[in-house]
């Protein structure tokens, strides 16, 4: 299905059109998508994770808490939490795409705390009010079909005070860097993903996802919009990602 014009960030008519898009699509690249996230991103991906897990290492430390990793995909952020956390930490990982949970799976598990994973979708997760410390989401967030209904959504699920971090694709403020991103993420990474994972669609949606995407500044008001506090957010590389945070309030 290519995206049409529509209401959602992703075109569709409807939120359910939206989600039902976006897990088939990353269904489809679920084998590959470690090796291409590593290649396209010239492994700089790691450092991004890592950067993630070094901001929310005090929460991990803590023993008690209650962290989940939502769109976790094959688990690569999910396992950089789990080997920093406390084994008195309760580590979850979620997402809507069963074969990326398959694949998140195989990898975690590695310490000697149980990670429960289960199959949710951030726009309405089967959790508690107020039952997490720690929310984080990389390269997931983007992906919703509507932003502030997710941002309001993970806000129910944290504890007062607790703590949102969304890692995601963003905009570089420098026109040239944005220029030569854009020539890469436009020509150049949908004709590598497309060879490697067999779905061009996927890597062609990837993108355009990132340029309709908000930039820093505009996410980091609307989650001041949604109710958080003392939100911030650090660009990495050059600005091609952005960390946010902010407190549930
Ligand atoms: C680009 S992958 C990122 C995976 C992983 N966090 C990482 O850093 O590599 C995006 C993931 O978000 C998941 N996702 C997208 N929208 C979602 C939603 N509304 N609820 C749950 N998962 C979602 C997709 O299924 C996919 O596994």
């Amino acid at each position: 299905m290519t995206a049409q014009r529509g209401t959602t960030p992703q075109g569709t008519a409807t939120e359910e059109q939206a989600a039902r898009y976006v897990r088939g699509m990353f269904g489809q690249v679920a084998g590959q998508y470690d090796l291409l996230n590593h290649l396209l991103s010239f492994q700089v991906d790691r450092y991004w994770r890592n950067t993630t897990v070094r901001r929310v290492e005090h929460i991990l430390r803590r023993p008690g808490m209650k962290v989940m990793d939502l769109c976790c995909g094959t688990g690569d952020l999910l396992l950089a939490l789990e080997q920093k956390a406390s084994e008195q930490t309760l580590v979850l990982g979620s997402d809507f795409c069963h074969p990326m949970l398959v694949a998140a799976a195989a990898k975690s598990g590695q310490r000697n705390a149980f990670t429960p994973l289960f199959e949710g979708d951030g726009l309405q997760l089967p959790l508690a009010d107020k039952s997490l410390d720690l929310v984080t989401v990389a390269f997931g967030f983007r992906n919703f079909a509507n932003y502030r209904r997710g941002l309001k959504e993970l806000r129910r699920v944290l504890k007062p005070g607790g703590m949102l971090a969304i890692l995601e694709f963003s905009t570089p403020p420098n026109p040239l860097i944005r220029g030569v991103y854009g020539f890469y993420s436009r020509r150049i990474l949908p004709t590598i993903g497309g060879l490697v994972s067999g779905s061009k669609e996927a890597y062609t949606y990837l993108p355009e996802s990132v340029r309709k995407f908000p930039g820093a500044e505009s996410l980091a008001a609307e989650m001041e919009g949604a109710g958080y506090t003392r939100v911030k957010f650090e660009r990495m590389t050059f600005g091609v990602v952005a960390l946010h945070t902010g407190l549930s309030g």
